[in-house]
């Protein structure tokens, strides 16, 4: 059995997959990435990392570099990621997360490539009727993004069943912060996400921050999100692998810390590390949004014996604004010369 295997990693240039192939570098797993660069970016993959251009709807493309690299898993990132937008524009969802992973799968149970884990998301849930949400939770997704997703676990499901794939469908709840030592972070220039907003207009990078919602059924009513720490989760999937490797079979975990935030709470948080208050203005409910997702955690600590290390609202907004302070100071430096 090989230990180690070639990693192939799907979105690896973009913000949560990065990290990962950060995490898969420092247990000593040989990684190749595989990326369009549609909203990843070349320079978030480590030197000395194959970066392979290309769009994972081609699959002889994808075909070509499994077999070139000896790719014995795959970690599947790729992805379009907006809920809003995949309201507006659920075919896009529907061909990038599920139309191209159905081709990429296929690619994989062909080549026999044994490990598959998939980025899927809290999403699926929906609107849940009961609060923690663990894995045996309905899944009645609300809005497009969800949906293709959840289709994308029946693929896995079923391909398993029939071809023996293993498989970890690894369901992130809201993923904030950038990594503690400053490697990598979220570079997406147009990202929507809740604490690189904050933090964006925590530097003046917007002129303010928009609240979505301020009458839903919540204490203060506004939003309520698990956010889990992306060092955390790049290491979920590091012990996820190692799980398919050593035992085989089928992983469905939530990555999450099983305590909520409502929106207002992470603004707060973002006011107290940057010591003043943030331009704030309330505004109507964003299309999609589900009052509040908050997970059951333990099976992922039962199953992986994953202990989270960056745990705290405080450390997620404070790497998340480290990096974007960084970025900013380097393209005023880059305008400048
Ligand atoms: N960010 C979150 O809070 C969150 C939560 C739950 C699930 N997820 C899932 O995690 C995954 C990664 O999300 P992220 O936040 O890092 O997003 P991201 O946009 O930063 O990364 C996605 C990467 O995939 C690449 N990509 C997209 N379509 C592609 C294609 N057809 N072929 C090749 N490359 C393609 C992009 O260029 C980018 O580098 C996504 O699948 C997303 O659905 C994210
Ligand atoms: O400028 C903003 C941005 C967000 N929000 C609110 O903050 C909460 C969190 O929003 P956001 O950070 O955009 O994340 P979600 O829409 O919850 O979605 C994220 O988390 C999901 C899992 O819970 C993943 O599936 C998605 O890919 C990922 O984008 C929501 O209530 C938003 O309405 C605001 O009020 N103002």
């Amino acid at each position: 059995m090989d230990e180690t295997p070639v990693v192939l990693v799907t979105g690896g240039a973009g913000y949560i997959g990065s990290h990962a192939v950060l995490a898969l570098q420092d247990a000593g797993f040989p990684v190749v990435v595989f990326d369009n660069l549609s909203t990843g970016i070349r320079s978030a993959v480590p030197d000395g990392v194959p970066l392979i251009e290309g769009d994972i709807a081609d699959t002889e493309h994808v075909a070509e570099v499994i077999r070139g690299f000896q790719v014995g898993a795959i970690m599947h990132f790729a992805g379009s990621i907006v809920v809003s937008e995949s309201v507006e524009k659920p075919l896009k969802y529907y061909r990038n997360n599920t139309q191209n992973s159905l081709g990429l799968i296929e690619t994989c149970v062909r080549l026999g490539v044994k490990h598959f884990i998939f980025s899927s998301t809290a999403a699926v849930y929906g609107e849940p009727e009961a609060y923690p949400i663990d894995e045996e939770s309905p899944t009645r997704p609300i809005n497009p993004y969800g949906q293709s997703k959840l289709m994308t676990e029946h693929m896995l499901r079923d391909a398993s069943a029939a071809h023996g794939l293993n498989t970890g469908i690894l369901r992130y709840f809201n993923v904030a912060g950038a990594d503690p030592a400053g490697r990598a972070g979220q570079n997406t220039p147009a990202a929507t996400h809740l604490i690189k907003v904050a933090v964006q207009a925590a530097l003046g990078l917007r002129p303010a921050i928009s609240v979505f919602g301020t009458d839903y059924d919540t204490p203060d009513g506004t939003c309520i999100r698990d956010y889990i720490h992306v060092s955390d989760l790049a290491d979920a999937h590091v012990l996820a692998l190692r799980h398919l490797v050593g035992k085989g079979g089928n992983l469905l975990v939530n990555c999450a810390y099983g305590r909520g935030f409502s929106v207002r709470e992470v603004l707060k948080a973002v006011e107290k590390v940057i010591g003043r208050p943030l331009p704030v203005d309330d505004a109507p409910r964003r299309a999609g949004d589900p009052p509040a997702l908050v997970a059951k955690a333990d099976r992922i600590h039962g199953l992986l014996g994953w202990k989270p290390a960056h745990g705290s609202l405080e450390e997620m907004v404070e790497t998340a604004l480290a990096w974007e302070r960084r970025s900013a100071e380097e393209s005023k430096a880059r305008r400048a010369s």
